[in-house]
């Protein structure tokens, strides 16, 4: 279990599940669940675009994987009756790239670039002009000879989305006017969205067997969306295709998600953590090496989860498993395992209770 995309909780989508996310996207933003502030300024910004005929101003979405970062710039494509092109960041590496797109746009378009943090630094400068004044400037020739010849665009919506807004230079996100960020989803909106996800997949879904998925699902839609199908091939073989509280639970247990969505590599970091380290501190190599997975996958896989609900705490010295964790596996901490509070990272508690925080060193 080295590779992302072969956990069943991670956030991001691979090509072909892309293509059974499309049939599942919300379009409007009627039928988009849960963000509702998001919603409602989104709803504004439209609204009033539209009442003055205008090309809606430029929207930075922010926010983790899988919330629905996407389907909301479809849906702000379809409420302005507008064509949609999709692109991204790390697919922008020139100037020329961004250039090609930007003039060939038509006129009202909505942009989509994903990860826009991604972007090579030229694209970028360029496209502070093409937002601010629909222009860009193209570079002729090399050196001193080199001419900059004006292209004037048509007038578009940018939508870039990202999961760090940090990350993004000021000048950039000054230039958007309006930024919403996507917080995770309460297990009740994850009801909704397995319920209707259910009915456009022809599934029986009961109120129960919809709590135990949503339950597992990490907050994320799209996590919620692909238990929701595995769920589904458990009951359609193993039982009579509905799918209650029981067969949910089954199912998810054969698929090693357990009942507050860890997976078998989140446990098998808390179980290092605690059986072998009493605990922690422990540094993230070693903590890497005790669970047989590189550094980089237990610190971008495993531990953002595992710290925003609560399991692990970053702390100067290095990991600390939690009260919670233990409780978690079943085991009593020894005295003075629990992370010393002062040392811990800040957590910062969300409208819907899920716990994320900041980055410490190691
Ligand atoms: N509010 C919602 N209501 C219903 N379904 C949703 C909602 N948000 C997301 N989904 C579903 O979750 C899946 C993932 O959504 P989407 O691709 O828009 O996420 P994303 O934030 O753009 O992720 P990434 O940044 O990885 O591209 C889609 O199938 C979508 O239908």
């Amino acid at each position: 279990m080295t590779q992302d995309g072969e956990r069943l909780v991670t956030a991001e989508a691979d090509g072909e599940e892309q293509a059974v996310e499309a049939a599942l996207r919300p379009k409007n933003l009627d039928e988009f669940i849960g963000q509702e502030r998001v919603r409602e300024q989104l709803s504004l910004v439209l609204t009033a675009a539209l009442g003055r005929g205008a090309t809606a101003d430029h929207v930075l979405l922010s926010g983790p994987p899988g919330l629905g970062k996407t389907t909301l710039s479809m849906i702000i494509a379809a409420e302005m009756g507008v064509p949609i092109r999709i692109t991204s960041g790390p697919a922008i590496q020139h100037a020329g790239d961004l250039a090609a797109i930007l003039s060939s746009l038509s006129e009202g378009e909505v942009l989509f670039l994903d990860e826009i943090h991604r972007m090579s630094r030229p694209a970028e400068e360029m496209l502070y002009m093409a937002m601010e004044d629909f222009r860009v400037d193209i570079i002729v020739g090399k050196g001193p000879g080199a001419t900059a010849i004006p292209l004037d665009l048509p007038p578009f919506t940018l939508v870039g989305a990202t999961t760090r807004a940090g990350l993004l230079p000021p000048p950039l996100r000054d230039r958007f006017g309006f930024t919403g960020h996507m917080d995770f989803y309460a297990p009740a909106e994850l009801e909704r969205v397995l319920n209707r996800s259910a009915r456009l997949l022809d599934v029986e879904l009961s109120a129960e067997g919809g709590a135990e998925i949503a339950g597992r699902s990490r907050g994320t839609p799209r996590i919620a969306n692909r238990l929701l199908r595995r769920v589904r091939d458990y009951a359609q073989v193993r039982a009579n295709g509905k799918v209650d509280r029981d067969i949910a639970a089954r199912a998810l247990d054969v698929y090693e998600v357990d009942a507050l969505g860890l997976d078998r590599l989140d446990r098998a970091v808390l179980q290092a953590l605690t059986a072998l380290f009493g605990g922690g501190p422990v540094g993230l190599s070693t903590l890497a090496v005790a669970v047989g997975e590189e550094t980089e996958t237990v610190e971008e896989v495993a531990e953002p989860f595992l710290v925003r609900s609560g399991f692990l705490a970053r702390t100067p010295r290095g990991r600390v498993a939690t009260a919670k964790a233990w409780a978690h596996l079943g085991l009593n901490p020894p005295q003075g395992a629990l992370p010393d509070r002062q040392g811990a990272q800040q957590s910062v508690l969300f409208d819907n209770g899920a716990v994320t925080g900041k980055d410490a060193t190691e």
